[in-house]
């Protein structure tokens, strides 16, 4: 599902990382880790399409990143720092919208938001939520809309604990759908339950 030969970025002078190898497949999680400002967050933006490596050859969903392309952002979802939603709209709102979009049945809402913690701001605009029920709209929303891949950048920010043990749930649930997932982390239970790991240094 993921492929990933001979990845180089340079950021000025300096090489982030060369020659990275690895593989993803359906049904399996990898977490990407190292210290801050590594090149993780950048890893995973060539993974979309929003960074262009300098070398290297990257496959995902069976073709070279665009996230310009609308066939390949209905297959790969993802939660990025600069990921957002529609302030104006509801929690219920946005589901509705992802059901539209996708002509997919989503499932039971008012379980989908009980199980994100959010069914007592199922009627209120987003705008209007904390940092943490921000998130976990965001998360929700990635996670829940059809995907084959699914990249996540460090998605335990701003969540309680009860958040952070949802959020390893989900990541489960996406691997036992078949999904290749890729996660960012610095949260040690996603690393435990991760099938393999990329170390940047
Ligand atoms: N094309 C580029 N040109 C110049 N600098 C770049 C380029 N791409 C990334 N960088 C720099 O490389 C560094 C790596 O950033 P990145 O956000 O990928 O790190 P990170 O491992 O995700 O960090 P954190 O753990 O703090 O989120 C940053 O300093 C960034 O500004």
């Amino acid at each position: 599902m993921i492929d990933v030969r001979g990845l180089g970025v340079q950021a000025g002078e300096h090489w982030l990382f060369d020659g990275l190898d690895f593989e993803v497949e359906a049904g399996e999680c990898a977490v990407i880790v190292g210290p801050n400002g590594v090149g993780k967050s950048t890893l995973l933006r060539c993974l979309y399409g929003t960074q262009t490596p300098q070398r290297g050859r990257v496959v995902v969903a069976g073709g070279k990143p665009d996230e310009r392309d609308v066939s390949f952002r209905r297959k790969v979802s993802v939660l990025f720092d600069d990921s957002d939603f529609f302030a104006e709209l509801t929690p219920l709102q946005h589901l509705e919208l992802l059901e539209g979009s996708f002509g997919a049945d989503l499932g039971d809402f008012d379980a989908l938001l009980s199980d994100a913690g959010l069914s007592e701001r199922a009627k209120v605009t987003a705008g209007k939520f904390s940092a943490g029920q921000r998130r976990r709209l965001l998360l929700l929303g990635a996670t829940v809309r059809p995907h084959d891949v699914l990249l996540l950048d460090e998605p335990e920010r701003a969540l309680d604990v009860a958040g952070k043990e949802w959020l390893t749930s989900l990541i489960a649930r996406s691997t036992k759908a078949g999904a290749a997932v890729v996660v960012a982390t610095h949260h040690p239970p996603l690393l435990e339950a991760a099938d393999s790991t990329l170390e940047l240094w």
